[in-house]
């Protein structure tokens, strides 16, 4: 489990994470989602002991980094993949970090043959592309067997093949029983990938809650409904005080109510439905509810997002 209790990181006069509290469960995986520059890679190196809090802490399994008496046993990550040294083979790179650390050889091609890197275990690392440099780091990170492990934006650059496979990965890990946290910029990508997030914004919690939940929580009330008796129906829902407009089919939107509440509507007034559907919003939408005003690079078409995380933060 991971803890981040009232998490502050300033650089000079730069506030890269403010008072920032979550937790990380074990059994699945956690999303780390927010825009470019929110404060991911901070609290990350914060986890790991790479960069000391300004106020607030981090607990790993209930102690702080600098506590831990063995932390590759306890926490792995993978942070930047393309660090090994060009020259090294993937097993000389995996034999050096295990010698140093009291791990056997015997682990070494375990792990090489879980992140199915085997075949090119004695190749230079130099050659390997980022698929594959992203399987070394991931063979590293996992050398010591820890039961938490932290991955930073994991797929940046990969191709789909690549994505898919990491994404399986880190499930399968967290179905071990392990903590898996993962940041993320792409929201469409959490989605498939995490259970649980944790959204921040300019270093800021805007929510942590199921991915589920987010979507339901902050997707809009509205309902499409189709009907042959349009005209009426329309003046009817206004006459109730909703706003309405048409789809390009000819359906019309209701906002900000419930399918049950149209459904007695027309029932009601005898009017016959086609269909009748709750519209929810994408990730995407809902995320962009969220952190529309805390990007911290915005462009003016981004710039009117509400701040709407009513019934979604924890
Ligand atoms: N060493 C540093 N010195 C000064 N400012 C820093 C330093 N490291 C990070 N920052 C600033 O802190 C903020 C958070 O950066 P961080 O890299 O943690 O964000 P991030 O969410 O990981 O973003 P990205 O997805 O772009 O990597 C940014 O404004 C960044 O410019």
């Amino acid at each position: 489990m991971i803890e981040a209790i009232g998490l502050t990181k300033r650089y000079g006069s730069k506030v890269a994470v403010q008072d920032l509290s979550f937790t990380a469960e074990p059994g699945h995986v956690t999303g780390f989602l927010g825009p470019n520059g929110a404060g991911k890679s901070t609290t990350m190196r914060m986890m790991l002991g790479l960069d000391a809090p300004t106020s607030g802490d981090v607990r790993i399994d209930g102690k702080r980094y600098a506590e831990l008496k063995h932390p590759l046993h306890t926490v792995g990550a993978l942070l930047e993949a393309k660090w090994v040294h060009p020259n090294r083979s993937a097993r000389s790179h995996l034999r050096w970090m295990a010698r140093a650390n009291g791990i056997s050889n015997k682990r070494v091609d375990e792990v090489l043959g879980q992140v199915g890197l085997s075949e090119v275990a004695g190749k230079k690392a130099g050659g390997f592309s980022l698929g594959m440099s992203q399987r070394l780091g991931i063979a590293t990170a996992l050398l010591g067997d820890p039961q938490v492990l932290l991955f930073d934006e994991p797929v940046n650059g990969l191709d789909p093949e690549g994505i898919h496979w990491i994404r399986r990965f880190m499930q399968g890990l967290a179905a071990e029983g392990r903590t898996v946290l993962v940041s993320s910029h792409l929201l469409s990508e959490m989605a498939q990938t995490a259970e649980e997030l944790v959204v921040i914004g300019r270093g800021k919690l805007l929510a942590q809650c199921s991915t589920r939940e987010l979507v339901e929580g902050a997707g809009r009330g509205e309902v499409l409904v189709r009907t042959p008796d349009t005209a009426k129906l329309e003046e009817l829902v206004r006459g109730e005080g909703f706003g309405v407009r048409s789809d390009s089919d000819g359906g019309l939107v209701v906002e900000g109510t419930e399918t049950a509440r149209i459904g007695e509507l027309a029932a009601e007034n005898r009017i016959v439905l086609h269909e009748l559907t709750q519209q929810r919003g994408s990730l995407e939408d809902a995320f962009m509810q969220m952190t529309g005003d805390d990007v911290e690079y915005q462009t003016s078409l981004g710039g009117s997002a509400e701040l709407t995380g009513q019934g979604v933060a924890r």
